[in-house]
């Protein structure tokens, strides 16, 4: 068991990667709360999750809302007395360059996928002074290194979550709160199924996504949420301020084998 006697929390955990974080940190001895916009995934999730014995609550969470983050810090900590993990998982994706995005769009993206991290974290932060150690783990992208067209929005949160990933390893490592972030590229959730079909030959375009990867297969949820437990876990006491890409190796320079002969 290797998150024993840990209280964790994982926004956007009603299905997806954070459902896959959600149920390997169970599985491994945590308590766990997710934080959700998305009620009825919620509660459909917990309710599969306790009849697997494992202890998980759910707590409905728009994580762009300040008062909504409060809340859900504040529920926590009258549940279960402390917070020693927090994954901010939640996300939304759009294909739009530039030109193309409105403002309000725009805000909307900026508001979940990079302020909702700051305020998760700006909550659970004075919690996790008060522990021993901690763990923030911030889900970025293999589009915060290396990005395709059309995703303005998004690359530029995930490029921003990246840098505030090291931001808040450099400012609370005395506090011995571990800041890193773990990189995907495209894993099989609804996400990735919903970014397909808004392209114009989504099958196509995803027999060439396979083939630009090293391995020639999309991740799984189960790829993601391990390198989330290695994080949480005490096997990375030592580990701060870091991105691990679990993409498979297709943020390699060279994305494929080369044959010389
Ligand atoms: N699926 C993929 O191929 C990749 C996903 N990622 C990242 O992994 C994370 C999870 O993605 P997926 O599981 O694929 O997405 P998903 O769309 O399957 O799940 C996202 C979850 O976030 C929740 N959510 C959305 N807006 C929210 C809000 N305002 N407040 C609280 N919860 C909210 C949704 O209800 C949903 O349960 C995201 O950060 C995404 O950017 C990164 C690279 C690739
Ligand atoms: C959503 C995302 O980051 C993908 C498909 O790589």
């Amino acid at each position: 068991m290797r998150l024993k006697n840990k209280i964790a929390v994982v926004t956007g955990g009603s299905q997806g990667i954070g459902r896959g974080v959600v149920q390997v940190f169970a599985e491994e001895g945590a308590k766990v709360v997710i934080a959700d916009i998305d009620a009825e995934a919620g509660e459909n999730t917990v309710k599969d999750l306790i009849d697997k014995n494992l202890d998980v609550r759910f707590h409905k969470t728009d994580v762009s809302n300040e008062e909504d983050v409060k809340s859900l810090i504040e529920y926590t900590i009258n549940e279960f007395g402390k917070l020693d993990v927090l994954v901010n998982n939640a996300a939304i994706n759009f294909r739009k360059s530039v030109h193309e995005t409105s403002l309000e769009e725009w805000n909307n993206l900026m508001g979940i996928n990079l302020t909702g991290p700051f305020l998760c974290s700006k909550y659970a932060i004075p919690e996790m002074q008060k522990q021993d150690t901690s763990s923030i783990i911030n889900m970025v992208s293999w589009h915060a290194e290396t990005t395709i067209t059309r995703l303005a929005a998004y690359a530029s949160a995930k490029g921003g979550l990246t840098a505030l990933t090291r931001q808040m390893a450099l400012d609370y490592g005395q506090h011995q709160i571990r800041v890193n972030a773990v990189g995907p590229s495209s894993v099989d959730t609804p996400l990735l199924h919903k970014t397909f079909a808004s392209l114009e030959n989504p099958e196509k375009s995803f027999e060439e996504s396979l083939a630009f990867n090293p391995m020639g297969r999309v991740g799984t949820v189960d790829d993601i949420a391990k390198a989330c437990l290695f994080l949480a876990s005490d096997d990375s006491t030592y580990v701060s301020g870091q991105t691990i890409l679990v993409d498979g190796g297709q943020s390699n320079k060279i994305a494929r084998p080369i044959e010389f002969d």
